[in-house]
């Protein structure tokens, strides 16, 4: 990874290379750096997306929650997981982003692993009805119930944590505070899907949980800057040009034909 955080490097540029008068995203926009969205901004792409370039979230869900198990086999191959059978936590929260846990829970299923959902708080909306029935189809376990810290770290390789993302507001409510006090206890790697829970989408959480890998979906939020887990992907690779421009996010090039793009 660089040595400069994304506002340090940002901050470097406009100082030395341009005017001082420069604007933090003005200096990200002619450095070529991704841009990091604030909670509303986020919304509003999201929004953008469904409204006027008319996508469904089934679509959009199925290519964040596939770029999360993508990441997640980069990550963490099976072959260098240290438990056998593979097994991976996935716990789903009640908006999209647990929506993206189901169906990465899918997708690594697929890949060799063996995950088991936490889903304490199911939405009554079809789709999350047929995420979970694609799931328990696949022979993916749901737990009735949250572990504790040390039965997480004796029976699974890692937690994949999709319960909040970028409507996460305020206090946390309960089960979910219970959940989170839990992960902030275990050792074994948190890979976070688009924000780690608990965080405040723009300003973090200096006592929350630590995730050892975020994957920013669409673009990182701001949130992102103050991750200090081993790695940091980019995924949703379903984003137009035209919108790209419009928000300014100098999203990077993904390699080939892949999913997911390394940020660090
Ligand atoms: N636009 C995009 O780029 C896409 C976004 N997707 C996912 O959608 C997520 C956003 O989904 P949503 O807007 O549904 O929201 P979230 O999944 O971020 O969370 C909203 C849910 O959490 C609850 N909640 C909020 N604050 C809480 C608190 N303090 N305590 C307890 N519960 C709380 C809300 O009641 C609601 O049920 C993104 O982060 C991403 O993971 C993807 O599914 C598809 C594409
Ligand atoms: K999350």
């Amino acid at each position: 990874g660089s040595v400069l955080t994304h506002t340090g490097a940002c901050a470097h540029i406009a100082s030395n290379i341009y005017s001082k008068d420069l604007t933090h995203r003005q200096a990200c926009t002619m450095a070529n750096t991704i841009k990091y969205l604030g909670q509303e901004e986020a919304q509003h792409i999201d929004e953008e997306l469904f409204d006027e370039y008319s996508f469904s979230v089934d679509q959009l869900m199925e290519l964040a929650g596939l770029s999360c198990a993508t990441a997640v086999s980069k990550g963490y191959p099976l072959q260098s997981l240290l438990k056998s059978p593979p097994r991976v936590l996935v716990i789903c929260g009640p908006g999209n982003n647990g929506g993206d846990g189901l169906v990465c829970a899918r997708h690594l299923k697929l890949f060799g692993y063996e995950p088991s959902v936490l889903y304490p708080k199911r939405p009554k909306k079809q789709l999350f009805q047929n995420l979970t029935t694609q799931c328990e189809k696949m022979d993916i376990s749901f737990l009735t119930e949250m572990l504790e810290a040390d039965v997480i770290d004796e029976v699974y390789n890692l937690v994949v944590d999709a319960i909040f993302g970028f409507s996460f507001k305020g206090a946390v409510r309960e089960p979910f505070g219970d959940i989170l006090s839990q992960l902030k206890k275990i050792t074994v790697p948190i890979a976070s899907v688009d924000i780690p829970s608990g965080w405040d989408v723009e300003n973090g959480c200096p006592d929350g949980i630590q995730p050892d890998m975020l994957i920013s979906l669409t673009a990182p939020k701001k949130a992102a800057s103050h991750f200090k887990g081993r790695y940091h992907f980019l995924g949703g690779r379903f984003v137009p040009p035209a919108l790209e421009q419009k928000y300014q996010l100098n999203l990077p090039q993904y390699p080939g034909t892949d999913c997911v793009h390394q940020l660090n």
